[in-house]
């Protein structure tokens, strides 16, 4: 077997001069780049299934948002989360081991993580649409095969499906089965926890999905069949940018990160004042709402919205159900989290605030400290996650009232339609309908909780971005020593002004947050700070 991974790794070269990390959303980058890269996930997906006694581990072959040119690869743990941060690392060691190494780096791996070569390993996986999948796939296979590894192709799926199918193949047959282990189990699974949550509520008017030109196009299409139709009281979905065929469309001009960082809608998009918009990412696992106030224009409805209104709405229900002592509801943001929506949450809803570093990984692992633990990060990845004692809860109490049983029933079918393993823009996108049926909302009551404050987003060109070194959940710098007292000079002359900066984790680049009371401000705040943070 030795001289298979050897002979395999030939034929997938690294380029001698790039060095790779494993960062906040796996590996990502130009997909020419990309072969060496992913034919060596293969082996670690596979030492990793070996590891945890043959689990099943996926592989998710996506760039996002990025644009169509790019592709990455990302590790998938039997639960559904993230791979666990330690082999991170061990997949950055064998990403950037010499060609020749790579099979003595494997199995020092395999030795020193105690792993059982005779074990066996189990992956799935699956791509987006990116025209460079099919070719990483080939890759891929190759490493997997060099791993002697079982290994079945989901071909095209969106991300959060790529994690519901792990979960539910780990799970299989136990009394924690996650549901059928197939992409139509999946539609049934939303699709019947969909019309059970919204049972007797009207939905008003359609909701238009900007499906980015990426995989949540079709795989929305097909979901579509398995809805209460809105005759009968279902929903009405208007699918657009579902242009698959021309791949350089995916992400261009539209999708989830164009609405959030232009804060504006597509410039394809034909839909009317009022009219309830929402955006998805590449991947299908962000979503942005929006909608046109004929007064005050564009209004954003981001991931921070879709926390305060799903914690505002399982709060209510708890309370209804009579769970609201048993249980600790809890949301999880990061620093890019506006602070109208923070104050909101704690003064307005009462509910405790925790903020993480940026990555879904950190938040959801956060999410977890609660019984229901509500977690989004503003570009809108985000999902809910509930403790086995939640579930027991709504499972096992007895209602004393009508009201109460009506409750508790939505409650258990929000864990159905939820999906607990990641954030999905699709679940995502029926639990906010549901939510603003129960409350008779248009987007505009959603808009009037509360005021975001302005901010402006910056990404800097450094030269050494790793230079750059944060504490305090990223929201202050350490290093370079001196920058941070000078960025807190510059915040305190604006009114309700906030400012961080912070290497991003997947672009070479610094990112500089700014908001304050006014939009000159925020702006001017922001350019100041990254003026000070280029000078360094
Ligand atoms: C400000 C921002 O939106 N950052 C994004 C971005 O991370 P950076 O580390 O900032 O590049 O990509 C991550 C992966 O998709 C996502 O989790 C995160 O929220
Ligand atoms: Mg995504």
């Amino acid at each position: 077997m030795a001289d298979t991974i050897l002979s395999a790794a030939a034929k997938h070269p690294k380029p001698e001069d790039k060095s790779f990390k494993y960062g906040t959303a796996g590996f990502r980058m130009k997909a020419n780049l990309l072969d060496s890269v992913v034919f060596r996930v293969g082996l670690v997906a596979a030492l990793r299934s070996r590891k945890l006694s043959g689990q099943t581990i996926g592989v998710m072959i996506t760039a996002s948002h990025n644009p169509p040119e790019d592709n990455g690869v990302k590790l998938v743990d039997p639960m559904g989360d993230m791979l666990e941060a330690s082999w991170e690392g061990y997949t950055t060691i064998l990403a950037n081991a010499p060609d020749a190494e790579v099979e003595g780096v494997y199995h020092k791996l395999e030795t020193e993580l105690n792993i059982n070569p005779e074990s066996p390993a189990r992956v799935i996986y699956a791509r987006d649409t990116r025209p460079s999948g099919p070719t990483l796939v080939t890759a891929l296979v190759d490493g997997l095969k060099a791993a002697r590894a079982e290994y079945t192709d989901y071909k095209l799926l969106t991300t959060p499906q790529l994690h519901y199918l792990t979960r539910c193949i780990n799970t299989e047959g136990t009394p924690q089965s996650y549901g059928v282990v197939s992409e139509k189990g999946y539609y049934e699974k939303l699709g019947a926890a969909f019309a059970r949550a919204i049972k007797g509520k009207k939905i008003s008017g359609p909701v238009i999905v900007d499906c980015a030109n990426g995989v949540g196009g079709p795989k929305l299409t097909e979901l579509l069949k398995y809805l209460p139709k809105a005759l009968e009281g279902g929903i009405d979905i208007k699918v657009v940018n579902n242009d698959v065929l021309r791949p350089e469309s995916l992400n261009h001009e539209c999708g989830a990160d164009f609405v959030k960082t232009k804060q504006r809608a597509p410039p394809s998009s034909k839909a009317g004042p009022n009219d309830r918009c929402c955006s998805l990412d590449g991947d299908a696992d962000r979503l942005i709402y929006y909608f046109t106030d004929p007064e005050h224009g564009f209004r954003l409805l981001d991931g921070d919205r879709i926390a305060t209104l799903a914690a505002s709405f399982i709060g209510d229900l708890s309370r209804e159900a009579g769970l609201a002592d048993e249980l600790k509801i809890g949301v999880v943001q990061t620093a890019y989290a506006n602070g109208a929506s923070t104050k909101y949450i704690v003064n307005g809803l009462g509910l405790p605030v925790v903020c993480t570093p940026t990555g879904v990984k950190h938040l959801h692992h956060a999410a977890k400290n609660f019984d229901v633990g509500v977690y989004f990060e503003a570009n809108g990845h985000g999902t809910v996650v509930f403790s086995p004692q939640a579930l027991k809860a709504f499972n096992t109490k007895s209602p004393e009232s009508p009201a109460q049983a009506g409750a508790l029933e939505t409650l258990r079918a929000l864990t159905d339609l939820i999906n607990q393993t990641v954030g999905d823009a699709l679940s995502d996108m029926l639990l906010v309908e549901t939510i603003l049926a129960h409350k008779s909302w248009t987007p505009r009551e959603w808009d009037l909780t509360y005021t975001d404050l302005p901010n402006r987003l910056v990404r800097v060109e450094v030269t050494d971005r790793y230079m750059y070194k944060t504490t305090d959940a990223e929201r202050k710098l350490v290093e370079p020593a001196g920058l941070q007292e000078q960025i807190d000079g510059l915040v305190k002359k604006f009114k309700d002004g906030r400012s961080f900066a912070r290497a991003s984790g997947t672009e070479d680049a610094l990112r500089v947050y700014a908001e304050a009371a006014t939009r000159a401000e925020a702006d001017d705040l922001a350019s100041k700070v990254a003026a000070l943070c280029k000078q360094y």
